[in-house]
């Protein structure tokens, strides 16, 4: 009996004016366009080099400038108005290393980062089982390089001359626990690496994932300030799983297109330090208290709706390198020149009187190049009174990490 072949969504609904590639000729099997190819892996902003379509005038001017699946829409847009474009796809030249590449959020986060256009050398470190995930990904027939680092005697190799390092490593959450449940070990695990990365490429953007981030954060920067390299405006908790899901869960309860919701979370990465602002979505939309309200706990448990799901098996890791991938591909924008990088992140902030809070920043060669202040003013009644809720347990955490290098506790 021959096999059904069940086509792609992506590809069913679309027409292309390019060559064309039938798979089954008598089958219902799609047509697929040989040009389209690069859309499902190319993240990055594509450049147009004509002058009719320069990157500010291109198709997807209007479309937000963050978002991961850019590139689906130019597409899109290709498609729509039936022209054709030339793009130079960006050039393969930075380094990224992942500390804790084979864990459940570093595996498919490496391989959203081997998809990325932007990326010549991708670096996978673990302390077991890399080798497997370096070989296997290294098949994908994407421009970076991938190679294994086991243990800590390789580590100093693997983040030589990087330019971003991911850190996903450390123990995930159970249900019954809070993400200040995996300080005891995490903590340990993030200064350690951080240490290395001090002393092995100090210029690097640091992307802090394992949690409880409200505090492994402000340990790395303890950890680079004794180091004497402390960049705070190079230093990043990963908060984009929390925008992601605000997003998610906003288009769906008012039914938007998903790619066109932008909602601001700021605070922290637990909790109620996890802090959407629903006044400030994008497009404009307007909320009942009720819906307000609905929303903002269900950000703010999400990790925990994934770990009770997972029953035992761990926390988010999917939308997590999802996320995570969004961030590094941002990063590596705005390394590359991109003067339209906005996201959101757990940094060394004077937002507020915090030393450490997550907001929307304009990334740019040198990391935060501006924070965007504007998302904290004008706050409705309930957004204000969810900011001055989190500052005792977010200045606490803070306080935890701190405390964690500048007076150590003898195990
Ligand atoms: N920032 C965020 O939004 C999120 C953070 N997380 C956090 O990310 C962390 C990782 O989660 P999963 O990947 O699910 O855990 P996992 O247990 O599946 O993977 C962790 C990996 O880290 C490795 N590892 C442990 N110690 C290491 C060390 N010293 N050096 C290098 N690698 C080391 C392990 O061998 C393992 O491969 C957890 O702390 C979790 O809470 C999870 C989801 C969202
Ligand atoms: O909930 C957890 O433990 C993992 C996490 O940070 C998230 O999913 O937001």
């Amino acid at each position: 009996m021959a096999a059904t072949l069940s086509p792609m969504p992506s590809v069913r609904s679309t027409t292309f004016t390019g060559p064309r590639v039938g798979l089954l000729a008598q089958s219902k099997v799609p047509i697929i366009d040989i040009n389209s190819k690069s859309y499902f892996w190319n993240f990055s902003g594509l450049k147009a080099t004509n002058s009719t379509h320069s990157a500010s005038q291109s198709p997807f001017m209007g479309i937000e400038s963050n978002s991961f699946l850019k590139p689906l829409h130019v597409a899109k847009a290709q498609n729509r108005s039936q022209r054709s474009y030339t793009y130079t796809p960006p050039q393969a030249s930075y380094k990224v290393a992942v500390l804790g590449a084979a864990g459940g959020i570093g595996q498919p986060l490496s391989l959203l980062i081997k998809m990325s256009p932007l990326v010549s050398s991708l670096n996978l470190y673990d302390v077991a089982n890399v080798k497997g995930v370096c070989a296997d990904l290294s098949h994908c027939n994407t421009p970076s390089v991938v190679s294994d680092f086991t243990g800590a005697s390789e580590l100093a190799n693997c983040l030589k001359g990087a330019n971003v390092v991911v850190i996903p490593a450390g123990v995930p959450r159970k249900p019954g626990m809070t993400r200040d449940d995996l300080f005891n070990i995490n903590a340990s695990i993030v200064r350690s690496l951080v240490e290395a990365v001090a002393d092995n490429c100090p210029d690097a953007f640091i992307h802090i994932i394992s949690n409880p981030v409200n505090s492994t954060v402000p340990i790395a920067a303890e950890v680079l300030k004794q180091k004497g390299v402390y960049d705070p405006k190079k230093l990043f908790g990963v908060t984009t799983l929390d925008v992601v899901r605000a997003n998610t869960f906003v288009a769906r309860k008012k039914s938007l297109k998903l790619i066109d919701v932008d909602v601001p979370v700021v605070g922290g990465h637990a909790g109620i330090t996890i802090l959407p602002l629903l006044s400030k979505t994008k497009p404009a939309v307007t909320f009942t208290d009720e819906e307000v309200q609905e929303l903002t706990v269900r950000i703010q448990n999400a990790g925990t709706e994934v770990v009770e799901a997972k029953a035992g098996a761990g926390s988010a890791t999917l939308s997590m390198a999802y996320a995570a991938a969004r961030f590094v591909e941002s990063s590596l924008r705005a390394l590359d020149g991109d003067s339209d990088v906005y996201e959101c992140t757990f940094i060394q902030s004077d937002l507020t009187e915090l030393p450490f809070f997550a907001s929307r920043v304009k990334l740019g060669r040198k990391g935060v190049e501006a924070v965007i202040s504007s998302d904290l003013q004008g706050l409705t009644e309930y957004e204000q009174k969810g900011l001055e809720e989190l500052k005792s347990e977010l200045k606490a955490s803070i306080d935890k990490g701190v405390a964690f290098i500048k007076q150590p506790v003898s195990a």
